[in-house]
Parts: C-alpha cells; structure tokens; sequence
C-alpha cells in the first residue's frame, strides 16, 4: 500500500500566493513520476488570515499544521497591517508557527548555479568554483522571542535570552550536517560583547568534542558578514542564533544571485518540517506575476528530503531547476542578455517540463 503524506499549505501574502502555486504544480507533478501521493490541505497565515479571522496564526491553521507531515509556507506581511500591533502582525503567523511547532532548526543553503555565476553583483572570480553553504540558523530563541519584551514607559526592551539545552540542540544539528558534508562548522557570534554569544561559544567547544571528526571555528559575526562577500568558499556549515542568522542569510543570498533562489526547512525533533523561501512578501512586484519561484520550488526538494524521505524525487526537483536555468529561463531579478525572460508560472512550467532530466547542478 502506498503512503498518502499530509501536505499542508499557506501561502499567505504579496508574492506568497505566487510562488507557493508554483511549488504545489511541482509537488503534484513530480509525485506522479514518482508514485507518490499526496493529501494536500491549505490555510490561511499572515494577513490573509487577520483579514478574514483577526488572527494571523488562527487556531484551525495551527491544527492544519499539526496534521501535517510537511508544511508548504510562503510568506507573510504588507504595508496594510503594518501599523497592527506586534501580536496581530502577519509575521506573528510564522512566528507563531515556528515556536508552537518547535521549529528550533532553520536549515538555509546557499548555492551557486554554474549558470547564474555571472548574474551575482560579486566578481566571477570569489564565486569561481562554486559557492555550497549551508547555514543553520537558530530559529525559536533570542530576541525574537525573549521576555520581557515592549515598551516600559520611556524604555523599550527586547530580551535576548537562550537555554542551555536550546543553544546545544541546534549545534548538534549543525555538527551532524557537517559530518555529511566537508565536515567543517564555522559557529558565528558576538562573544565580545554578548552574554549569549559567551555561552553560545563555550557550549559550542563543549558539544563539538562529540564530533572529533568535525572541525569547529568561531567567528564573530561582523567578521562573518564581511568574509560571506569577501571568501564565501571558506564556508562549509555555518551555525549561529536567530537574529544573526536571519541577517546573514539575505546577505548570502547575494552569492546565489538573488533572495528568490534560497529555500529554507524548518525542523524540529521529528521529521515533519515547515518549509519556506528566505524571502518575504516583495510588495514591490507583488501581484505582477514576475516573482522568481524557484525558492520555493526548491522548498519542495527540501522537503521531499527531509521530511518525506525520498531522495530520489528530491534530486529530480534539483536537476529539473539546474536545467531551467541551463536552458536559459530567467525571471527578472536573474535576468541577463541573452537568456529568456519568463513569468513566475512560466518558470513552474520550465521546471515541470524538465523532470526528468539528469542534468547535475
Ligand atoms: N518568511 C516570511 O514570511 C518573510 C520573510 C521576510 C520578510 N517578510 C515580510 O515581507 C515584507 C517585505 O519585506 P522586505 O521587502 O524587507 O523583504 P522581501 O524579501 O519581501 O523583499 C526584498 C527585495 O527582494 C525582492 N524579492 C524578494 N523575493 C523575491 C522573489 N521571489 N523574486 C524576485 N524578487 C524577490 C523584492 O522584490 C524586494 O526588492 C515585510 O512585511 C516583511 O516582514 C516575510
Ligand atoms: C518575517 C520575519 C519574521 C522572518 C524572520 O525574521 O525570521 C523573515 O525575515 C525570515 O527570514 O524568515
Ligand atoms: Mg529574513
């Protein structure tokens, strides 16, 4: 008997919608080759759901996401809830998502496309070689979470705080990453300055004793938004806390060529995972139907890896974008002379139509 696997999705606002459609055609597409089958169950998040509940993360799209074996996210916030409240925001619903379902590994890679090597605003010759970071962002901890937070009269505060077991969980799942791949852990932080970062770094030699076979460094983390621009191919893993990481992933992303190329998988102790681009809502091409899907396309191949266990369809989706790009399709944010300039749902076709193709990155 085959597995039906639960597939929930929320596409949420601006370009969300866009390129969560996208992903869906190639979910369903390469099931089929694939034989496999899905249950898929769509919610509402973000503004969507405040505008129709008054809830950004309402309690039916928290169950939705609890049935779920995988979570399809694409992204939430807008200029229109902007003067909302933070605990009625959009971003509340990711937010939300991610603390409720203890979503406490935020795995962003950042690779280079031999084709794209050009369209970076880096020099060919730093990306020469290709560019294969991984970078393990903390993502239920720190300041976006830390109490108290909000206004205490004329002072503002937003606490910065992480537990022990917190900071050692996501360092084990960054050391384990490592040891698949070249086996290299950068751990970035503010030690110099940071209470957190100093127990962050401590903790860091300890859990990494676990894994003799992984080699651990420290950087701080200006030093590591300078050396990302500057020598990306230093990097193997980078494991750092939420706020950091957030920053230095749109920073990386520079290296792929654009933000609409870098996926995210959001996990938590078990295999069931939230799976979202880096990027948000682009309000300034929303609705134009030119956003690049190809984040959330690959949000797909990370989710039939990690969540679905089924390498074999995932590297289908990866040779599928290799060559859609090989073949010159390009949205606008990638766009270079000569190549050929397509739709969002364009570029979902050029992906569809190239499922079955070998081609390696
Ligand atoms: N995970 C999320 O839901 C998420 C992530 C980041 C930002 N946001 C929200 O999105 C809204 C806009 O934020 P922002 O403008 O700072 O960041 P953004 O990532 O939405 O946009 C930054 C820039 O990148 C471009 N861009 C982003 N995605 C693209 C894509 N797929 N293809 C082509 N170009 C793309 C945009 O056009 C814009 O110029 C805010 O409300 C913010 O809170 C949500
Ligand atoms: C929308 C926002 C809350 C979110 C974050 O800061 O984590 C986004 O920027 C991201 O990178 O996923
Ligand atoms: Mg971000």
């Amino acid at each position: 008997m085959t597995q039906t696997y639960r597939i929930a999705v929320l596409p949420g606002d601006g370009i969300g919608p866009e390129v969560t459609a996208e992903a869906l055609k190639v979910l369903r597409a390469v099931g089929e080759r694939h034989g496999l089958s899905f249950e898929v169950r769509e919610g509402l998040v973000g503004g969507a759901a405040y505008d129709a509940t008054g809830d950004p993360l309402p309690p039916e799209t928290l169950e939705l996401a609890r049935w779920a074996d995988a979570i399809l996210f694409g992204a939430v916030g807008g200029d229109k809830w902007d003067h909302l409240p933070l605990e009625k925001r959009p971003e509340r619903g990711i937010l939300g998502l991610r603390k409720e379902l203890d979503l406490f590994a935020n795995l962003r890679p950042v690779v280079t496309w031999e084709p794209l090597l050009h369209t970076s605003p880096l020099r060919p010759e730093i990306l020469e070689g290709g560019v294969d970071i991984l970078i393990v962002r903390e993502l239920t901890g720190g300041l976006y979470f830390g109490q108290p937070k909000g206004r205490d009269g004329d002072r503002t505060i937003d606490t910065c705080v992480y537990t022990d077991a917190e900071i050692r969980r996501v360092l084990h799942v960054a050391l384990q990453a490592a040891r698949r791949r070249r086996g290299r852990v950068v751990s970035v932080d503010k030690a110099n300055v940071m209470a957190t970062s100093r127990r962050w770094r401590e903790l860091a030699e300890e859990v990494a004793r676990e894994y003799p076979d992984v080699q651990l460094s420290h950087m701080y983390v200006d030093n590591c938004a300078m050396q990302l621009i500057r020598n990306p191919r230093q990097f193997d893993v980078i494991v750092t806390e939420n706020t950091f990481g957030d920053i230095l992933t749109d920073e990386a992303s520079t290296l792929a060529g654009s933000i609409g190329l870098l996926p995210s998988a959001s996990l938590g102790s078990g295999r069931a995972g939230l799976y979202e681009p880096i990027h948000g809502t682009a309000p300034d091409i929303a609705g134009k139907g030119v956003a690049n899907p190809l984040a959330a396309i690959l949000c797909v191949e990370m989710l039939l890896r990690y969540s679905l266990d089924q390498p074999g369809a995932a590297d289908a989706v990866q040779a599928a974008v290799a060559a859609a790009l090989r073949d010159g399709y390009r949205t606008p944010d990638i766009r270079e002379e000569g190549t050929r300039l397509v739709s969002t749902a364009e570029m979902g076709d050029a992906v569809v139509a190239r499922l079955d193709s070998p081609a390696p990155r």
